[in-house]
Order: C-alpha cells, then structure tokens, then sequence
C-alpha cells in the first residue's frame, strides 16, 4: 500500500471550471465542441491527487482511474481525437509521438483513430539499435530520452502526447527529438496542465490541454 492517500480537489478545479483554450485556435466545429465539453466534465471527476507522492512536496495527479472504465477510456481517446480534428488548420498528423510511460497509454489508440503511425519516445537505454538521445529536467528529477534514428522520415507531420506537463521539460526534449528526426512539429496534447509551472512557454508549438490543475498552487 502507499504512503500516499487521494485528496478532495478544490472548488476551482470543479467539473464545471471553465475549459482550457488556446489562443489562436481556429474555431472548433460547434457539435464537436459541445461534445467535447461534455467529456471533459466525466474525466476530470475521475482524476485522483496523491500529495507527497513521488517525493515531498509533489501533488501528484493520478490519471489512471480513467483507464479502469472502459466509458471514461473511450471518453479520453475521443476528446483527444476530436481535438486533433479540428486544430492544426486542417492539418492531419504522420505520426502520433507518445511519451514513456503514460504517453503509451493514449498515444497508439489516438494514432490508430487517425490513421497515423505511432512512434515511442522512451527513457535511456530500453531502445536498441542508433538513438537521438536528450537530456531533460522535470517537476522531480532529470532523465535522458531516445528515439529510434529513422523513425520519423524529414517533413512528416508530428503530435506529441502525454498524460500531463508540468515543467514541460519533457515534453520539451520530446519536441527536440522530433526536430532532429527532421519532423515537423503540429503541436502538443495532454490530459492535463499544471499551469503554475507555466510548462508550455518552454515548447516551440501549439499546445493543447483537456484539463487544468492545481489552479491556486505558485511557484
Ligand atoms: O513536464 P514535466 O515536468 O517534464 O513532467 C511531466 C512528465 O512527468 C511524468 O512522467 P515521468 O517522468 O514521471 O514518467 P512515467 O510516465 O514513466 O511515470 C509525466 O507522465 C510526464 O511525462
Ligand atoms: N504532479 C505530477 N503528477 C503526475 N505526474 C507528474 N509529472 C510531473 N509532475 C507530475
């Protein structure tokens, strides 16, 4: 069992809380839209925070209850791909690019919704043969990522997928990845932002979130 127990998430962060929007997106599809908000108020109620968890001082935001309802799962990918449908300018992504560990758990369904091939970004040393390999800071602690050289071809079009960005370093090391592969970069998407950690002004593209946490924390 963990030392870590759920807490209660604060009235901000309440089903109803307004929905994340980027600016500059071109207008979403009306249907779509209403669908959309709708999906998202069943998946931030299944979301979990375990404070201290991995170490001191860390809320850490458990995603996987949405895995264990197929309804919520479902809900998930098809947020996801609706959202990939109508943002890009019309533009449809080559490659779905996920993220070790929690990015594999939405990366190859979104891919195959879409039609695109899904490559894995994994941490140092789980992937043979030549790698593109970058270093990266995150919310606790520093790592190395790798791709497999080759396995995104000059001038596909890329999404990148994670469950979360905090710092955004990782997701940041992600996009470096794909730059050197040669791909062009669509944009980023995650279930959720932890905007007090203002992540996304470290990435160089067009960045989507479903949800938002820990609204009251600062820095
Ligand atoms: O924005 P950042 O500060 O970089 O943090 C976000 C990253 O941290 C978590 O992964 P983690 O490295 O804990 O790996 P896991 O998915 O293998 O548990 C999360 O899944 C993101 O990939
Ligand atoms: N607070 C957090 N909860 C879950 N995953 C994370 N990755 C980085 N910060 C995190």
């Amino acid at each position: 069992m963990s030392h870590s127990t759920p807490v209660d998430r604060p009235a901000s962060e309440s089903p109803d809380a307004a929905p994340t929007q980027v600016a500059g997106q071109p207008s979403a599809h009306p249907s779509r839209t209403t669908e959309l908000a709708s999906l998202k108020i069943r998946l931030r109620a299944a979301l979990r925070q375990f404070p201290d968890f991995p170490s001191p001082g860390i809320l850490f935001e458990d995603i996987l209850p949405i895995f264990i309802d197929p309804t919520l799962h479902e809900a998930l990918i098809r947020s996801l791909e609706l959202h990939v449908l109508q943002s890009g300018n019309g533009q449809k992504p080559d490659v779905i690019v996920g993220l070790e560990a929690r990015g594999f758990l939405i990366g190859p369904s979104l891919a195959l919704r879409l039609g695109a091939s899904f490559v894995p970004v994994r941490k140092q040393g789980k992937l043979p043969g030549p790698c593109e390999t970058q270093a990266y800071d995150k919310e606790y602690g520093q790592d190395f990522f790798q791709m497999q050289c080759g396995s995104i071809k000059p001038g596909q079009k890329v999404v990148i997928v994670d469950d979360i960005i905090a710092t955004g370093g990782s997701a940041a090391a992600a996009g470096e990845l794909v730059k050197k592969m040669g791909g062009s970069l669509l944009g980023y998407v995650f279930i959720l932002e932890l905007e007090f950690l203002k992540g996304r002004d470290k990435l160089q593209a067009p960045v989507f979130t479903l949800l938002a946490g820990q609204e009251g924390k600062t820095t």
